[in-house]
């Protein structure tokens, strides 16, 4: 892990649309080496979205996002291609493909991107698999373990390239809360463990309040981000009403038009 205070990406003035529908604009904000940076709001403000941007998905209407100091959107398509290879991603299907075993899907990458040869592949498969506590599903197929071990499969092959900066999209979705806590501490691992930079999308709040040290949150109506800050920051001290009601579980936003919209009886 370098030991560089500067930011490993910083998103300037960002703005994210599909032809003419702007989703999120005036997007700033600096992912600092090390952090865990949750991108929060509500259903459809774009979080994804904006992940897409940052994993080069989806080009961004205007704006930069520096990696390193790099503008990534700005280089072609064979520097991105490179740069892609330092980021690891985990969607929220874990997306394995269904015709491989677990072994051979964290062997993808390796396969696509590297020289390595066969009998180092398997040896590294088998040391990202037992990082996430996989080691003896390396020949299951995908249909055959949980929707948790597909998770922690998904995660390792999210790291086969030894990335340094990790994007997670709802990795805890559809899992038992047992089963999320114990991704969280994986993904603390992670970081702790590999010193890797990790942006996650998530709408599990205990699960941010646990793991997540900064963050963005995205506002839907008015598309643009309204609040940054730890997720527990932001619940304990936020008073912008619809990050308090977010971060607070409540159902309706504390403000003067929502009260007035109350009827009685
Ligand atoms: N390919 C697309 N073309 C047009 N609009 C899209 C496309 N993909 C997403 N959108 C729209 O962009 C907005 C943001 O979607 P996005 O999936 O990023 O939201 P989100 O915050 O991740 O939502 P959720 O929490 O429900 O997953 C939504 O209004 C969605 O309908």
């Amino acid at each position: 892990m370098a030991e560089s205070s500067d930011p490993i990406i910083s998103v300037h003035d960002l703005t994210i649309a599909f032809g003419p529908k702007v989703i999120q604009q005036n997007v700033s904000f600096d992912l600092k080496r090390g952090s865990i940076f949750a991108v929060m709001g509500g259903s459809g403000c774009g979080k994804s979205t904006l992940l897409k941007s940052m994993i080069g998905l989806l080009r961004p209407a205007s704006g930069q996002i520096l990696v390193e100091g790099e503008d990534y959107w700005a280089q072609n398509q064979r520097r991105r291609t490179e740069l892609n290879h330092r980021f690891g991603v985990l969607f929220q299907s874990a997306a394995l493909w269904s015709s491989m075993t677990v072994g051979e899907n964290v062997a993808l990458p390796m396969e696509m991107f590297t020289p390595l040869r066969p009998d180092v592949i398997r040896r590294l498969v088998e040391l990202k698999l037992g990082f996430v506590g996989m080691e003896h599903a390396v020949d299951l197929m995908p249909s055959e373990i949980s929707g948790g071990m597909r998770k922690r499969a998904g995660l390792a092959r999210a790291i086969a390239l030894d990335p340094d900066i990790l994007f997670f999209d709802e990795p805890s979705a559809g899992l038992d809360p047992i089963t999320s806590a114990r991704l969280d501490d994986l993904i603390l691992t992670l970081r702790d463990g590999l010193g890797a930079t990790i942006v996650i999308v998530s709408h599990e709040l205990p699960s941010l309040f646990k793991i997540a040290d900064d963050g963005i949150f995205l506002d839907a109506k008015t598309h643009t981000p309204i609040a940054h800050g730890a997720p527990r920051d932001l619940r304990d001290h936020s008073t912008i009403p619809e990050v308090m009601a977010f971060m607070n579980r409540e159902a309706t936003v504390q403000d003067a038009s929502a009260t007035k919209g109350e009827t009685h009886g």
